[in-house]
């Protein structure tokens, strides 16, 4: 491997920073030499030079391996249960909050530091979160990688050099030493990758895993425990602002489209996946966006392939060795493949990332079922039952031949990040629109024409045709007709979509099959939410029953079966004209 000559290095920008500070007592932390804030060309020559299988592209990012964990291991998160926090937190069998206890959570920060401590360098990346001034807080990440201290220069908000020099001590530490594994006979540990986070300490530590993505949920996770218990809600989320000003917030799971829709040209873009609804409107918590690449087209997603350039971190894509020219389309490593750049590389980014109340949210699900109609209007009831479930479908399926889609329910359309009770972020969210009259959307970035394998995914051409009829006010004035089952109210016509496919039903040829998909999901909604059957010690015992009103009302399978579509649509509500 190519090797810089030692006076080519870059300068140790901040060689006696650690050594001397509060900080680096308290941490235990002893490196050779620490890298703190190095601008993105430095750290890609220490990425070059140090980080096999890095390479730069024909555009001039930095393209680079996270080794074996290519997505996120949300299993292997722990949270340390306090007696301070404990009793605001969501634990159980259905949280995303697995249990550890703190001397496990220091027996692995010192198994980190230990590790940072037997390196040549370590790098050091002070940086805030949070747009809104009064909500600002410093992070710091120290990490083993080149490539982690690019992405998190991406990902935080940037320091001016004044606010680095007067930085202080940070609000959160973030260890990551996950080039080097967890010892999985560790209580509370099943694997070699653990992903630990602390409120007391004010810490998170990650071993056995360099993919980036986890650093930047875990600050979410946090956000998603501070906010709420200063009546902010966080939220899993896009954010874009029209031209009046008029705020739309995204929300979805992984892959339904919060990145793709929120960069719109006629919109500037607040974020693309993280967000808080505040007093005062929104902001957003990072300084930059992580887009998925796969499939990625100029032509389709101009805003997200002009981002890719120098400064951008281009995570497991594969690239043409002699030509650096990126294969958008291959899977070869994985097919979460990521691009990470600043905010500002979006050319219509909206900044500071601030914006007022929404006027709309969007609920994304990429409904592979093509079930559930392309876009339909939402009930403040059905809006909380529909973000408590959190609905996808993907499309599974490794085996040759078959590919049924799988349903997939994240709570909050974010599960993994949560830190209390599903119930708790819906309601701060049901009283936010009726405060502020905001209307909610479904809309099914999925399958149209029938289900996976029978009908094709709906293009983006139409989704975009429809979030525009959503903010020029045409869908608010339309006449509006009742779906069987779910009960959601579909618009009769939006301009630029072809009116058949407004009805899934109209375009499945085998109306019983329909009818018994769309109930069978209807099953699998109601199964899902037994989950959450607490939430009524969370938010009483009016407010739960309430939302379940949202729900959808499936008829036994049997009947179905019998009857076929009469049974479903039997007992519709008529057309609600405009
Ligand atoms: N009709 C459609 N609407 C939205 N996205 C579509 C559509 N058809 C295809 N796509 C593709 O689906 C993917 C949507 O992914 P996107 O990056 O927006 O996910 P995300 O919601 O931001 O997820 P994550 O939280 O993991 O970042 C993109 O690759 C996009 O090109
Ligand atoms: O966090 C990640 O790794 C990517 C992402 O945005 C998500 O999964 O929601
Ligand atoms: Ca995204
Ligand atoms: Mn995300």
């Amino acid at each position: 491997m190519l090797r810089y000559a030692s006076d080519n290095m870059p300068a140790c920008a901040d060689g006696k920073f650690l050594m001397d500070s509060h900080f680096a007592k308290e941490s235990g932390l002893a490196p050779r030499q620490v890298f703190r804030n190095l601008p993105p060309s430095q750290l890609y020559e220490l990425a070059l030079a140090f980080e096999p299988g890095t390479h730069i592209t024909s555009t001039g990012a930095l393209a680079t391996l996270s080794g074996e964990k290519m997505g996120r291991s949300p299993k292997d998160k722990r949270i340390v249960r306090d007696p301070e926090t404990e009793k605001d937190l969501w634990w159980g069998p259905y949280s995303p909050n697995y249990v550890m206890d703190d001397r496990t959570f220091l027996t692995n920060r010192e198994r980190a530091i230990d590790y940072l401590n037997t390196l040549d360098r370590i790098f050091v990346v002070d940086a805030f979160v949070n747009w809104d001034p009064a909500s600002r807080l410093k992070i710091r990440v120290v990490t083993s990688r080149a490539y982690h201290a690019l992405f998190m220069h991406n990902m935080l908000i940037r320091p001016t050099p004044e606010e680095l020099e007067s930085f202080g001590e940070p609000d959160f530490v973030i260890y990551n030493a996950g080039a080097f594994p967890a010892n999985k006979y560790t209580n509370f540990m099943t694997s070699q990758t653990s992903i630990d986070l602390s409120l007391k300490h004010k810490e998170m530590v990650i071993l056995g895993t360099m993919y980036a993505g986890e650093m930047k949920k875990g600050v979410f996770t946090l956000m998603h425990y501070l906010m709420p218990m200063q009546g902010k809600l966080s939220l899993h989320s896009g954010c874009n602002v029209g031209a009046a000003g008029d705020v739309t917030l995204f929300f979805g799971l992984s892959g339904t489209g919060k990145t793709t829709l929120s960069a719109d040209p006629k919109r500037p873009l607040i974020g693309d996946d993280e967000h808080v609804w505040c007093d005062t409107g929104v902001f957003n918590i990072e300084g930059g966006c992580y887009a998925k690449c796969i499939g990625l087209k100029r032509e389709t997603e101009p805003e997200i392939w002009n981002a890719i350039r120098f400064g951008t971190v281009l995570e497991n894509v594969d690239y043409d060795p002699a030509t650096r020219l990126v294969d958008y389309d291959s899977q070869r490593l994985t097919e979460n493949t990521r691009a990470s750049y600043p905010i500002e590389y979006i050319s219509n980014a909206h900044i500071p990332c601030v914006g007022g109340h929404p006027k709309n949210v969007i609920l994304l699900a990429c409904d592979a079922f093509g079930v559930l109609p392309p876009v339909s209007r939402l009930t403040l009831e059905q809006a909380m039952y529909h973000f408590i479930s959190g609905y996808t479908a993907k499309v599974a399926g490794t085996e040759v031949g078959v590919k049924e889609p799988t349903a997939t329910f994240s709570a909050c359309f974010g599960s993994a990040f949560l830190m209390l009770h599903p119930y708790k972020y819906a309601t701060m969210l049901a009283d936010k629109m009726s405060h502020h009259g905001t209307r909610a959307w479904l809309v099914n970035t999925g399958w149209t024409g029938g289900k996976y394998g029978v009908g094709k995914r709906i293009s983006l051409q139409h989704t975009r045709a429809i979030i525009d009829a959503i903010h020029s006010g045409e869908l608010e004035r339309a006449a509006y007709v009742s779906t069987p089952i779910f009960g959601l109210q579909v618009p009769a016509q939006v301009t630029g979509v072809p009116a058949e496919i407004l009805s899934p039903e109209k375009v499945w040829s085998k109306k019983n099959e329909f009818a018994s998909t769309l109930n069978h999901l209807g099953h699998m909604f109601v199964n899902n939410f037994q989950c959450f059957s607490d939430g009524d010690a969370f938010v009483g015992v009016d407010m739960a029953a309430r939302i379940l009103t949202g729900g959808p009302s499936p008829l036994p399978e049997e009947v179905v079966a019998k009857t076929g579509f009469g049974a479903i649509t039997a007992a519709l509500a008529p057309t609600i004209p405009a």
